[in-house]
């Protein structure tokens, strides 16, 4: 049953992982302006992204289990706080040290943000709108992305870097401000399950015993990387210097990928909510497709034609909320009283493969670089390519991760008396179930035949 006064629960977690995304997003739009306060190299500048992304994935599992024990509330106000003082930290920094001390601290607060939001949501939604509210929790959040492209871009460029940073911390004090107002962990009422027994060295060894969480954890791995790699790091360098394609056209395609992250992702929702038992089929499509527009691209002779890149984009945008599916394994499969530590397992996954592959990447192109391969091109199209390879070795690891834990679950499931019907016979079951909807007309149907 819906609570009264979730939506607003709700609109303040939204808000505050919408901020968090701006702040984690911020210093990337003022990459320019960093090298002449720092007086950095871009490799310099590119260990601010990196520690940022490594305080924020090392986080998710202590992270998990204070929202197990402390509620979400206090996390997100926590995270809202921890922002703010390192955004107000960049702002003052002149030196690497206090810069890179600035975005551990936005790291820091990030990574409470996030599971913090997604936690509140079973315990204030029935369980069958969990899945497309997961779906707008990650869509709006992205929206803090054109914050930080926009609004902080404009105050960056009009009024300076301390300006542009006391603002952002500004915003960070709104969100915690409305945090405390405005969320409450659960309804009031009788208090429901308690919290796990056993203390917090059990509920995380519990919650990575629940195959689940693994299937979960490796559903994040394979299919969140590629789009966080294109979008964070390689992307742009890739498509300007690598495909020749112009910067207005790579920005477009940039902005593509957003639009198409967004529209997909209530759909994805609705699909999981209806299809249940078959997630891992639809991760395993997801990552299939991503694969194959990878592979074509790579093989196109010359630089690729818009059309396919449009194509890979596409393909890749649809690894955000695609992986927002992991999430749901966590929920589905483990107790309310460890569900943030679950969801911090699995949502380690995407941030260690992309930290992994943007790593490996550079490491690539460098070596064919210094070997002479790259016709004294560092982005040479083909070394690109080649480089950019690496991300099929490292989606094979995420793909034989959910094989094995989803051939885990599935004996399981089998012992428990719970067959899955082949794909085939399931599909056409469904097609039949429409069918008869369409003719009683009027009539909504609520479960899919790929349920049972
Ligand atoms: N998959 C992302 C969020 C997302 C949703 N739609 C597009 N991206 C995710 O796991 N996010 C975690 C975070 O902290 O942002």
């Amino acid at each position: 049953m819906k609570h009264r006064g979730a939506w607003l629960v709700w609109g303040a977690g939204v808000f505050a992982y919408m901020v968090a995304v701006t702040q984690r997003t911020a210093f990337g739009v003022a990459g320019v302006e960093a090298t002449d306060r720092f007086d950095a190299t871009a490799s310099v500048l590119s260990v601010f992204t990196v520690v940022q992304l490594l305080v924020y994935a090392g986080l998710q599992i202590p992270v998990g289990m204070l929202v197990d024990r402390f509620g979400p509330r206090l996390l997100i106000a926590g995270g809202a706080a921890l922002m703010c003082a390192g955004q107000f930290q960049l702002a003052v920094a002149d030196s690497v040290g206090a810069g890179i001390a600035g975005r551990s601290l936005v790291g820091a607060g990030d990574a409470l943000t996030f599971i913090s939001v997604l936690r509140l949501l079973p315990a204030w939604f029935p369980p069958a709108r969990v899945p497309v509210l997961t779906q707008w929790t990650g869509i709006i959040g992205q929206l803090g992305q054109i914050a930080s492209a926009i609004p902080f871009a404009f105050l960056l460029r009009s009024l300076g870097w301390s300006t542009a940073f006391t603002g952002a911390a500004a915003l960070s004090v709104l969100a915690l401000i409305l945090s405390l107002v405005l969320i409450r962990n659960k309804p009031s009422g009788p208090r429901p399950a308690a919290a796990a027994a056993g203390g917090p060295e059990s509920s995380l060894a519990a919650a990575w015993r629940q195959p689940g969480t693994r299937l979960g954890l490796w559903t994040h791995f394979t299919i969140q990387f590629p789009g966080t790699v294109f979008v964070l790091m390689w992307g742009y360098p890739y498509l300007v210097s690598g495909e020749q394609v112009s910067a207005p056209m790579a920005s477009f395609l940039m902005t593509f990928f957003v639009t198409v992250a967004i529209l997909c992702g209530p759909w994805l929702g609705a699909w999981v909510g209806r299809h249940p038992l078959r997630r891992s089929t639809m991760v395993l499509l997801i990552a299939g497709a991503m694969a194959a527009a990878w592979l074509a691209v790579m093989l196109w002779p010359g630089p690729a034609p818009v059309w396919l890149l449009l194509l890979l984009v596409s393909v890749l945008a649809i690894g955000g909320p695609g992986s927002m599916i992991g999430f749901d394994f966590a929920r589905t499969f483990n107790p309310a009283s460890r569900l943030g530590t679950a969801t911090g397992i699995v949502n380690i996954g995407g941030f260690a493969a992309s930290l992994i592959s943007m790593y490996l990447i550079g490491l690539v192109l460098d070596m064919l670089y210094a070997g002479g391969f790259s016709n004294g091109n560092l982005y040479d199209l083909t070394s690109f390519r080649i480089a950019l390879a690496v991300q099929f070795a490292v989606m094979l690891v995420g793909i034989a991760g959910i094989f094995r834990t989803r051939r885990i679950i599935r004996a399981r499931m089998a012992s428990e008396g719970l067959d899955l019907p082949p794909l085939r016979e399931a599909l056409a079951r469904e097609r039949q179930r429409r069918r008869s909807q369409r003719r009683s007309s009027g009539q909504e149907g609520t479960t899919g035949e790929l349920e049972d």
